[in-house]
């Protein structure tokens, strides 16, 4: 089985402050993630790891058969798909949308390099498969958020990526565009040749029943990790919260946590 990645003993430290303790974590591939934590768990900061933004203060990183040290981190970057909020703001918003997705390819912000009328057409389509043919078009500045979304992950599609990071995709999406995203994205994990997925999230009904594993991460530290019907129980949810919370179950494999 193919490995997507392998933290071992990874520890962060920045100043004083330890943000990430001995973390050890293994993805293989036909394994998706969800990574669940509360405000400044430190899901970020793993992201950024993963991704080549920041290195381990301790401890090794393997990230796509890279060992962090020994691995080419430009050349990695161009294999991980990424779709976050903080993406959104660096993008040249007055570009048409089949640019934006196109730019993917080239895993830079804006276009600066020739492209053919194929790496074109192949841009909109991944676009139309997400579902956005009628944002085709228009300027990315008009978008919903919703919608922006949507074209963030056909733009990290683009690059036919091994692994695509999704860092709280749902963040101000209403509640039926939420559902919408989500379900795009639960039919990338029945693609042929699709990523491994790894999504971080604060609310456990965003996890699709194809994200068959999950991490709690609290304080900096992994405090239970594994198959997601383990994971996502009322009682490891209450011992990962400490406090007390109400859970409901919809459609018979997602689970809704709210205080009590
Ligand atoms: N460069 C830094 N220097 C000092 N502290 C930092 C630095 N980067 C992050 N932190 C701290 O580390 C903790 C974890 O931050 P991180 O952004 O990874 O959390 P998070 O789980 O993504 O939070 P959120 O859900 O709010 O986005 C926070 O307390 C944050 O303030």
């Amino acid at each position: 089985m193919e490995r997507i990645l392998r933290f071992d003993d990874v520890s962060v430290t920045r100043g004083k402050k330890k943000i990430l303790h001995h973390i050890n974590w293994q993805v293989n591939q036909n394994e998706n993630w969800a990574i669940l934590g509360l405000n400044g768990a430190g899901k970020t900061t793993m992201l950024k790891m993963i991704h080549g933004d920041l290195w381990p203060t301790t401890g090794q990183l393997e990230v796509l058969g890279g060992v962090f040290g020994h691995t080419n981190i430009p050349e990695l970057k161009t294999k991980i798909g990424w779709v976050s909020n903080a993406l959104q703001d660096q993008l040249h918003t007055g570009d048409p949308v089949d640019l934006i997705v196109l730019s993917g390819k080239f895993a830079s912000i804006g276009i600066y390099q020739e492209f053919s009328q194929s790496e074109l057409d192949e841009a909109r389509q991944i676009l139309i498969d997400m579902g956005g043919q009628k944002l085709l078009g228009k300027k990315y500045a008009v978008l919903s958020q919703g919608e922006r979304q949507l074209v963030l992950i056909a733009r990290a599609m683009m690059a036919h990526p091994k692994l695509l990071i999704l860092d709280e995709p749902c963040n101000g999406l209403d509640l039926f565009a939420r559902e919408e995203l989500l379900s795009r994205v639960a039919r990338i994990a029945e693609m042929p040749n699709r990523p491994a997925l790894l999504l971080v999230s604060h609310y456990t009904e965003e996890l699709l029943p194809c994200f068959n594993h999950v991490l709690l991460l609290r304080s900096g530290q992994v405090i239970k990790k594994g198959a997601r019907k383990q994971v996502l129980t009322a009682d490891s949810l209450s011992d990962f919260y400490e406090k007390p919370i109400q859970t409901v179950t919809i459609d018979g494999n997602r689970l809704a946590v709210y205080p009590k």
